[in-house]
C-alpha cells in the first residue's frame, strides 16, 4: 500500500475510536497501543497497525515518533473566538474582589467587549480570530467551536458569525459556529429582557440560511436570563431546528443543567455549581457535560464543577479552555487537563476522553473528530512526551511536537539552539 505519510515506532497510540460519547466509568477505560504505526493518505488515516508490520507500506514521507505519544487532534468545545479588544484592566478589579456579575451589572465585563466588537472591522476581528486559531493549533487543536455574544445587535452578531464562518474557510482548523446572541443584556433593553430575546430571536432565519450556525446558546444565570426566559428562547430555537446549549449554573445554581437535560440540548456547560439533582439528571441523560475549569481558577473561585460526581454518577463529561477575554484567556487546552486533574480529580484516562472524543460528541461532530480511526480525517498530535499521563502532569508548557490537521503537517517544534 502507498501512503503520503507514515508515522512509525509511536510509543502510545490513543486512538479513541469508541462508539461515543464515552460515559461514567467507561471514560476510566483508554485503549493504548504500543509501538504503533499509522498512515495517512491524503485528508484520511488508511492504516494502522504495529510498527514491525509498516514495513510493507511505500511512504512518501516517514515520521519517526522515536517512542513518543501521538493522540486525535484536541476537540475544543466552547470559545468565544471572535471579540474586539481585550480586558487586562478588569484584572485588578478581580483581585480587589469586585465579583464578575457585579462587573457586568456596572456596564463592564461582557459588555465592555461588546463596545468593542461593535467598534472593530470585518478584517480586523477576523485577523485576531485567526491570530488565536494559530495558536490553538499550536497547542494541539484540530476542531473549535466558536460562539458569537459580543454583538448583542443584529449587524454585529451577524459580523461575528460571518468572521468565524470565513476564519474556518481560511484556517486548517474545522470550526463548529454557535449563535450565544443571548449572552448579555445591552444597555437599551435592560428592563426588558424577554424583548431582547425576542429580538435576537428574529435572526434565527438568516442563520439558518445563510448557515452560519449549528447550535443556539444562552446565558442562564442571575442578572442575565432566567430559567423561564431561557426555554422560550431555547425551544423557538429547537422548532427552526437548531441544536441547543446552555452556559448553566456557572456562579448561580439557577438550574441551568437541568434545562439542558429538558430541553435535550447536546451539551451544558459550565456547571460549577450544578445542584445534586442536576447532577443525577445530567447523568441520566444523552446531555454531555462541558466543564470549564479554566474559568474557576481565572475568576478566582472555591467553586470547581463537581466532575467525580458527575462522572460516578454516570454522565458523559468533555472539558474545554472556555477561551474568552474575560473568565479565561487561554488557548492552551493542556493547562486546563491540568487543571481537571488538580482540582476536578479527574484521572488521565478520563481527561483524554474529555478532550477528544467527548468534546467531538458536544458539538455534533462525534464519531468524525477526536478519534484516530481508518478512513476518517488524519488530525494527530505527536507529543514530546513518552506516555499520556506526562500530559496533564508537566503543566503549563506547551507539548506538541508536530500536529496534523486533515493529513497536512500544520505545526512543527523548532529546536532554538
Ligand atoms: N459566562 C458567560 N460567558 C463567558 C464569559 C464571557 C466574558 O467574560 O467575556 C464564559 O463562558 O465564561
Ligand atoms: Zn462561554
Amino acid at each position: 500500500m502507498e501512503v503520503d505519510i507514515l508515522i512509525t515506532n509511536i510509543g502510545q497510540l490513543l486512538p479513541m475510536d469508541k462508539k461515543g460519547p464515552v460515559k461514567g466509568a467507561d471514560m476510566g477505560e483508554l485503549t493504548v497501543w504500543n509501538d504503533a504505526a499509522v498512515g495517512i493518505k491524503g485528508e484520511q488515516v488508511v492504516w494502522i497497525g504495529s510498527s514491525k508490520e509498516a514495513k510493507i507500506l511505500k511512504a512518501s514521507q516517514t515520521i519517526d515518533a522515536n517512542g513518543k505519544l501521538v493522540t486525535p487532534g484536541l476537540v475544543e468545545p466552547h470559545t468565544h473566538l471572535v471579540f474586539g479588544g481585550s480586558r487586562e484592566e478588569e484584572m485588578a478589579l478581580k483581585q480587589q474582589g469586585v465579583p464578575y456579575l457585579d462587573i457586568l451589572k456596572q456596564g463592564g465585563g461582557i459588555l465592555s467587549t461588546v463596545t468593542a466588537t461593535q467598534e472593530a472591522s470585518q478584517e480586523d476581528l477576523l485577523e485576531k480570530a485567526l491570530f488565536h486559531l494559530d495558536r490553538m493549533a499550536m497547542h494541539g487543536i484540530t476542531t473549535v467551536e466558536a460562539k458569537s455574544g459580543y454583538g448583542l445587535n443584529h449587524e454585529t452578531e451577524l459580523k461575528q458569525l460571518r468572521v468565524a464562518k470565513e476564519a474556518g474557510k481560511q484556517h486548517p482548523i474545522d470550526i463548529v459556529s454557535t449563535f450565544l446572541g443571548a449572552h448579555a443584556i445591552p444597555t437599551n433593553y435592560k428592563e426588558e429582557p424577554e424583548a431582547f430575546l425576542d429580538y435576537m430571536s428574529e435572526l434565527f432565519d438568516v442563520i439558518k440560511q445563510e448557515n452560519l450556525a449549528e447550535f443556539i446558546d444562552i446565558f442562564t444565570e442571575t442578572g442575565v436570563f432566567s430559567v423561564v426566559q431561557s426555554r422560550r428562547y431555547l425551544l423557538k430555537a429547537k422548532e427552526k431546528g437548531f441544536g441547543l446549549k446552555i452556559h448553566a449554573d456557572e456562579i448561580d445554581p439557577l438550574g441551568g443543567t437541568e434545562l439542558a437535560v429538558e430541553l435535550g440540548a447536546i451539551s451544558g456547560d459550565h456547571l460549577a455549581v450544578t445542584s445534586d439533582e442536576g447532577i443525577q439528571k445530567l447523568a441520566n441523560s444523552n446531555t454531555i457535560g462541558v466543564i470549564l475549569p479554566g474559568t474557576s481558577f481565572y475568576l478566582g473561585k472555591d467553586d470547581y464543577a463537581r466532575a467525580r460526581e458527575m462522572i460516578d454518577a454516570g454522565a458523559a463529561i468533555a472539558i474545554s479552555t472556555d477561551f474568552n477575554p474575560g473568565s479565561s484567556v487561554t488557548e492552551n487546552l493542556q493547562l486546563i487537563m491540568s487543571i481537571a486533574a488538580l482540582k476536578l480529580k479527574m484521572s488521565p484516562e478520563e481527561i483524554w476522553h474529555a478532550v477528544t472524543i467527548n468534546a467531538a460528541h458536544a458539538i455534533g461532530r462525534g464519531g468524525e473528530a477526536g478519534m484516530i480511526a481508518i478512513g476518517k480525517k488524519a488530525d494527530i498530535v505527536l507529543w514530546d512526551a513518552p506516555n499520556y499521563k506526562y500530559i496533564p502532569y508537566h503543566y503549563g508548557v506547551n507539548h506538541t511536537n508536530t500536529v496534523i490537521k486533515s493529513g497536512e503537517i500544520i505545526y512543527e517544534r523548532q529546536a532554538i539552539r
